[in-house]
């Protein structure tokens, strides 16, 4: 199977959604309410999965998904729901066989709803299942960093195809390692690309547009012959990952260039496209369970553009356990030739 289907819908509407996201970033008021765990969810969050949610349905009925949200604290905040609603419903591709491809536009604020309620499904070993991140680093949306709407397709088990939108990345490949944080980064021009791979077709990137999708061209990542030249990525929040057993692994390797902090899948994108080496996320508590729609594209991603994406222990991410990666601890992302120097070295910082 050539997934080349899945794969256009994916970038499609992954690039549909950034247009939301871009919209409300610009809005004051944001909507942010804090979910249960305490993280942060916006409009841009909700209205970004009703969106993608929406294309699948009506191009894949059959299939399930795994998406990070749901509607029901909306159902009870009424003022919550019609502010969405409001924003979402003139979201539209500026190529109008585009939008009518992704089921545009939404019928309703009823509609809506029921579209983000779509992402429940328990995930798991057999079928093809997406996984959907609508807003993967709230926190970075919410600042002015880096975030990314991310989509993947797993199938028994397996990822097949990956779209990851990086709004606030530049288009030039050089020039993410200059990216940190910093509101300005949402208002400067030359940003916003679009990510994409099938398994086996190779990693490719775009930049973003509001239309139809721009020409691709292939990515990889860089040969790294001294090790100790080699840039690290890592996430901003310092309880996503530690940041101390983080330079520590750097230290063992003998890595003295700073590392690049950026918030959400922007650091696989990074990575596969040659602006960074290596991506740790080494855990701060030992039973914290990563989620499957913060990895699955940017696994793929990583996989076809020359890298190896395991655990703190050198294993493969098991896509296949549900909506959690309960079989993995942490995430070490390297080219190939480099992977079990740096597993070995996260080894050694974390005595295992
Ligand atoms: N304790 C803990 N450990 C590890 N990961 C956690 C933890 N808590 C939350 N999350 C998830 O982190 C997702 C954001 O990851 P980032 O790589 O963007 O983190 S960072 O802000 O750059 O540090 C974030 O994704 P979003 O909610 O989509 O933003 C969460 O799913
Ligand atoms: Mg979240
Ligand atoms: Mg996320
Ligand atoms: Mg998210």
């Amino acid at each position: 199977m050539s997934y080349q289907e899945e794969r256009f819908i994916a970038e499609l509407a992954v690039q549909r959604a950034t247009l939301f996201t871009q919209k409300v970033f610009f809005e004051k008021a944001k909507g942010t309410v804090s979910k249960d765990d305490k993280s942060p969810v916006t409009i841009g969050d909700f209205g970004a999965q009703a969106l993608i949610l929406q294309a699948i349905r009506k191009n894949f009925p059959g299939d399930e998904i795994v998406a990070e949200e749901e509607a029901s604290s909306l159902r009870e905040n009424k003022e919550l729901s019609a502010e969405i609603w409001e924003q979402v419903k003139d979201i539209k591709l500026q190529d109008v066989e585009g939008d009518s491809l992704l089921g545009g536009p939404i019928p309703s604020e009823q509609a809506m709803l029921d579209l983000i309620d779509q992402g429940k499904s328990a995930g798991g070993p057999k079928g093809r299942i997406w996984a959907l991140d609508p807003i993967d680093g709230t926190k970075g949306f919410l600042r002015g960093g880096q975030y990314a709407v991310c989509l993947a397709l797993i199938e028994d088990g397996d990822v097949k195809v990956g779209a990851i939108g990086c709004p606030n990345l530049p288009v030039d490949d050089s020039a993410t390692l200059s990216v940190g944080i910093g509101a300005h980064q949402a208002e400067s021009s030359g940003n916003g690309v679009l990510f994409s791979t099938v398994k086996g077709t190779g990693a490719f990137s775009r930049p973003l547009t509001n239309g139809s999708l721009a020409a691709s061209k292939p990515i990889s990542m860089r040969p790294v012959p001294d090790i100790t030249h080699a840039v690290f990525c890592e996430g901003v929040e310092a309880a996503h990952s530690s940041q101390s057993d983080n330079a520590a692994v750097a230290e063992r390797l003998g890595i003295t260039n700073p590392s690049v902090r950026l918030d959400s899948q922007a650091k696989y994108c990074s990575i596969a496209r040659g602006a960074g080496d290596i991506y740790l996320r080494l855990p701060v508590k030992k039973n914290y369970q990563e989620k499957i729609w913060d990895h699955a594209a940017g696994d793929l991603l990583v996989r076809e553009a020359g890298g190896q994406v395991t655990d703190i222990y050198g294993h493969r991410l098991d896509f296949s356990k549900g909506r959690t990666l309960a079989t993995n601890t942490g995430v070490v992302a390297a080219p190939k030739a480099i992977q079990d120097q740096v597993i070995d070295a996260v080894k050694f910082v974390l005595k295992l």
